[in-house]
C-alpha cells in the first residue's frame, strides 16, 4: 500500500541573502518514524499557492512549532516589538490552508504555533507574553544551547475526559514539554479544549464532530516521538487518520 502524503507547514528564513521556506527535521522525522507516512514541506508563498490543489492531492496536514508568532493583527491585537519576530508569509498560508483543510475533513495536527495558527483562522485569539499574565506559569523554553534541554518534560496537563485526546492517550494527567509565550486566548469555532495546564493554560484541542480527525496540541509530540509513549500514540493516531483519509480519497 502506498504512504499517505502529509503537508508539512514551512517557516520563511532569510539565510546567505535568499528565503528559504523550512521546517526542521524534527517534525519530518516524526511523519516519518511516527506515522510512518511522507512529509511535503508546503512553502509559504500564501495567496500564489492554491491550497485546494494542494490539498487534492495529501492525506493530511502538519501545522509545526516555531518561534515566530502569529501576528495579533489576525485576531484583532496590535503587533509589538516585543512580541515578535512574526512571519508574515506563514502566517498568510498557513491559516487559509488549517482551515480549508478542517473544512474538507482533512486530517490536521497542528502543533504549538500550529495549534494557534489552527485557533486564529477559526476566529479565535491568542494571549501573548504569558509568562507575564497574572497567575500564569512561565511557559518557555528553558534557557539552554542543548535542544534535548530546552524541549525537557517541563510541566503536566490535565486530560478533558470524553475528547479525542483522552481517545488516544486516556484521561490521566501526563507531563508535556513547554516552549512558548502565546497561548490560546478565545478559543476558535467548533474547537474544544483537550488539556490544561495547572494555571488554566488551553494545552491541547479538537473539533470533537469534525469530518476528520483535528487535533492540536500546544506541547511538542515531534521531539520525543520514539521515547515518549504519549508522543508516540499521538504520531501514530494522527498516521491512522491519514491513512484512512487516503483509502477514501484515492477509492482504494
Ligand atoms: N512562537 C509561539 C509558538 C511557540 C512554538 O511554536 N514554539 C516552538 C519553538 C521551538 C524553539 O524554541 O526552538 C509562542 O511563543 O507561543
Amino acid at each position: 500500500m502506498t504512504k499517505p502524503l502529509v503537508l508539512v507547514t514551512a517557516d520563511v528564513k532569510s539565510i546567505e541573502g535568499y528565503n528559504w521556506h523550512a521546517a526542521t527535521s524534527t517534525y519530518l522525522q516524526a511523519v516519518v518514524k511516527g506515522s510512518d507516512a511522507i512529509p511535503m514541506i508546503l512553502p509559504s508563498l500564501g495567496a500564489d499557492l492554491d491550497l485546494d490543489a494542494a490539498l487534492d492531492q495529501v492525506d493530511g496536514v502538519l501545522a509545526t512549532g516555531s518561534r515566530s508568532n502569529v501576528n495579533p493583527e489576525l485576531y484583532g491585537e496590535a503587533p509589538t516589538e516585543e512580541n515578535g519576530p512574526y512571519d508574515p508569509a506563514r502566517d498568510s498560508t498557513t491559516l487559509p490552508l488549517l482551515k480549508r483543510a478542517v473544512e474538507r475533513g482533512i486530517p490536521v495536527f497542528a502543533i504549538c504555533r500550529g495549534m494557534q495558527e489552527l485557533n486564529v483562522a477559526l476566529g479565535g485569539t491568542l494571549h501573548t507574553e504569558i509568562q507575564d499574565l497574572e497567575g500564569r506559569n512561565d511557559h518557555r523554553a528553558p534557557t539552554s544551547d542543548q535542544q534535548d534541554e530546552r524541549f525537557r518534560i517541563a510541566h503536566p496537563v490535565e486530560v478533558s475526559s470524553g475528547g479525542c485526546l483522552a481517545a488516544v492517550l486516556g484521561e490521566e494527567p501526563f507531563e508535556v514539554n513547554s516552549l512558548h509565550r502565546q497561548a490560546v486566548g478565545v478559543l476558535g469555532n467548533a474547537l474544544t479544549a483537550e488539556a490544561v495546564a495547572e494555571d488554566g493554560t488551553i494545552e491541547a484541542a479538537s473539533i470533537r464532530d469534525s469530518a476528520g480527525y483535528v487535533l492540536a496540541t500546544q506541547w511538542h509530540p515531534e521531539y520525543w516521538v520514539m521515547t515518549d509513549g504519549p508522543s508516540k500514540r499521538l504520531f501514530e493516531a494522527f498516521g491512522d487518520a491519514v491513512r484512512a483519509y487516503r483509502v477514501k480519497r484515492l477509492g482504494l
